[in-house]
């Protein structure tokens, strides 16, 4: 029977996956890269007094109109501390940026036009027009004003608005959660000390990562050895947690040892696809239990990593509300590869500039899925459609980047 086409497994996966509408309130410190759920508006106005833009002298423009006035300074205004008095004729207040312009006057002359006497008299080196150097009440916003809309992303800019209308706490889709389950007997985690015939269970830190990054959050179910009551117990977790997402990271294959989707069909998954024409990632596996998806990500840690970016990425950017990027370009082979099979073939490459400034990607030597370091050192995927005839270096391909940054000349 044919494997299942990479695309009708992504279409499969992202089937009526739309943004979780959950709300919940956080400090806006903590709400970098959050959506919000409901429209914001401003709880004051901004500026909320007409002040100065410039450090100089507030003055009645009719006491400088013909840029020869004399003026007396009677006072100070600087940010935070205004000028309780008025500006008459003949006088002018000090003033600095940010302050409020005092009663009275209209234009703010800057220091640099201004002669100061040692008796606190000013005369003018310049005209200035009316009105000049002045930020009227409200040029920013005004109190009311809807400045954020629901579904926005709080980036830097938002998050600077959002302060200055005064929100100290902000209302936000809750995230995707993201239940993360180690599957194998031979797993340690980092840092405890693996047994002769035990290795470190490593891929769910890349899956975190990209989790996290698409907008979700992780939840740890740590590693479950390969034994049915185990996977029962982390799956409970998972469910307790809240998950909206259950991964589960090796054990898809078919060796006896693989419980994983036996374990997950016991407890009712509806089984959507397991195997697809794709590599690495050959046994993925998509089902639905219950409100979860499940995600079975095969355990080779460069498969794990390929499809948690291919399928899980968009997934958990569609349930955050986000709007994908497409991380595709087009760039030419920097080395000879050979004919493809029927599996859509995902290369680990570096990318570089050639001499006229085109993307060149050349695939790395090695290509085993368990090969970490070659993928750590990936800048990108070369993608090799099933069935791709053998190309030359300088052929066209596409690219999947893996990391975003600048690309240097030269390979
Ligand atoms: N007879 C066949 N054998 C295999 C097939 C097949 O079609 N027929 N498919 C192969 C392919 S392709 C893949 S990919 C792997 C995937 O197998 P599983 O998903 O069952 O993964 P495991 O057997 O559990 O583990 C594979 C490999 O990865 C290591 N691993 C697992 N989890 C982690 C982790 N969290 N961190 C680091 N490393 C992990 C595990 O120790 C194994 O070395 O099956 C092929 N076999
Ligand atoms: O599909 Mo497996 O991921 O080739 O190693």
């Amino acid at each position: 029977m044919a494997l299942l086409a990479l695309e009708e497994a992504i279409a499969r996966v992202l089937a009526d996956a739309v943004p979780i509408m959950d709300e919940e309130s956080v400090p806006l410190r903590d709400a970098r890269l959050r959506h919000l759920a409901r429209d914001l508006a401003a709880t004051r106005t901004q500026p909320p007094f007409s002040a100065s833009a410039m450090d100089g002298y507030a003055v009645r423009h009719a006491d400088i109109a013909d840029g020869t006035g004399e003026l007396r300074v009677v006072g100070t205004s600087s940010a935070g501390h205004g000028f309780g008095g008025g500006v008459g004729a003949g006088q002018a207040v000090r003033i600095f940026t940010g302050a409020p312009l005092p009663e009275g006057a209209d234009t703010v002359v800057i220091q640099e036009n201004v002669e100061r006497h040692a008796d606190d008299r000013i005369t003018f080196r310049e005209m200035t027009e009316r009105g000049r150097h002045i930020r009227a009440a409200g040029l920013d916003f005004r109190e009311g004003d809807r400045l954020l809309g629901a579904g926005d992303i709080l980036d830097a800019g938002r998050l600077m608005l959002a302060a200055a209308m005064n929100h100290a706490e902000v209302p936000v889709r809750r995230r995707p959660r993201v239940a993360i389950l180690a599957t194998g007997d031979e797993l340690v985690l980092p840092g405890e000390t693996p047994a002769v015939d035990q290795i470190i269970a490593s891929n769910g830190f890349g899956v975190r990562a990209i989790v996290e990054e698409a907008g979700g959050v992780a939840i740890d179910l740590g590693v479950a050895p390969d034994d049915f009551a185990s996977l029962d117990a982390a799956i409970d977790r998972g469910d307790a947690a809240g998950a909206d997402v259950l991964v589960t990271l090796g054990g898809a294959s078919v060796g006896d040892h693989d419980l994983v989707r036996e374990a997950l069909s016991r407890r009712g998954m509806a089984l959507d696809f397991w195997k697809i024409a794709m590599r690495p990632g050959k046994p993925l596996m998509f089902g639905r239990l219950g409100r979860q998806r499940v995600l079975g990500l095969p355990g080779n840690p460069v498969s794990s990593l390929v499809c948690a970016h291919l399928f899980l990425r968009p997934l958990v950017i569609r349930l955050a509300g986000g709007i994908e990027r497409d991380d595709r370009r087009t760039a030419v082979l920097g080395r000879a590869v050979g004919a493809n099979d029927e599996r859509q073939d995902y290369m680990r490459a570096r990318l570089s500039l050639g001499d006229e400034g085109e993307l060149v990607a050349t695939p790395f030597e090695r290509q085993d899925s368990s090969m970490m370091r070659v993928f750590a050192q990936a800048d990108a995927l070369v993608v090799r459609p099933p069935y791709a005839p053998a190309a030359d270096a300088g052929e066209p391909c596409v690219v999947h980047c893996l990391r975003e940054g600048p690309i240097t000349r030269g390979a």
